[in-house]
């Protein structure tokens, strides 16, 4: 995109919002939305996760005031449940294609120039020689263990890693415990008809991105005093 802006000859006006536009539009507003839609559900099925976390709103952010940015680094048990819903659900399953550009060794595999590679994040998430219970929905699994999601750790990679990985990964993840802790402050949240979490449809619809193959319906009731 920088090489057609630069070289000019598009028909049309393309500047840089234009790139900031198309990059916005074609990496950041569904990763955010899908991850938050996974995040939720999760928490919508284990009611025992959302008393915890709403407690920990209360006595981190109080029950006069909303949620800042400011405060999200004291979420301890937030930061952990998002932790615990991207391993489950990393919206982008087998990242974006990557290319070798020359031979290379990967553990045990030999990877020839100029292959191209798709990793499977998604089952490396619930891989079970990793990951204890891999299918069950367990944060605390991570207050012992120092495992990040932010490339650092193979085990976790829902942004992928190293040089092509997500860029947009601190807005994202900003954007992500922004949304999720004010729609928890705020609000309590029930499913709708009288639903049981259990029965909450978990089903994927598979794409580039990994969605709910319905989308989520949650009622919500106030819940700050003011
Ligand atoms: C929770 C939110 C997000 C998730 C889970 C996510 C995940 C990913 C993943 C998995 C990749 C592919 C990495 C790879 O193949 O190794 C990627 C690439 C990318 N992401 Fe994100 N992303 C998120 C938010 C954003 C935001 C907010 C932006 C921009 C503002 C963004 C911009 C990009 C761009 C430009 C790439 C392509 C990078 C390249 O090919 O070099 N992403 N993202």
């Amino acid at each position: 995109m920088l090489g057609i802006m630069k070289a000019g000859y598009s028909e049309f006006k393309f500047d840089r919002f234009d790139v900031k536009a198309i990059l916005m539009d074609m990496f950041a507003a569904d990763t955010t939305s899908t991850t938050i839609e996974w995040i939720f559900s999760e928490i919508l099925r284990h009611p025992r996760v959302m008393k915890k976390v709403q407690k920990e709103l209360e006595q981190v952010v109080g029950m006069d005031k909303m949620v800042e940015e400011s405060d999200l680094e004291s979420l301890e048990y937030l930061n952990i449940i998002i932790k615990e819903a991207m391993r489950l659900h990393p919206v982008a399953p087998l990242l974006l294609p990557h290319h070798s550009i020359e031979d290379c060794m990967v553990d045990r595999f030999f990877i020839p120039k100029n292959s191209r590679v798709i990793i499977n994040v998604w089952a490396v998430g619930r891989y079970p020689k990793v990951w204890t219970d891999a299918e069950k929905f367990l944060p605390e699994r991570f207050c012992e263990s120092n495992i990040d999601l932010r490339g650092r750790d193979f085990e976790l990679i829902p942004f992928g890693s190293g040089r092509r990985g997500c860029p947009g990964m601190q807005l994202g993840l900003t954007i992500v415990h922004l949304v999720v802790a004010q729609l928890l402050h705020y609000f309590n949240w029930d499913l709708p008809n009288g639903m049981q979490p259990s029965e909450l449809d978990m089903t994927e619809e598979f794409g580039v991105l990994v969605g709910r193959a319905t989308h989520l319906i949650a009622i919500p009731t106030c819940r700050l005093k003011k």
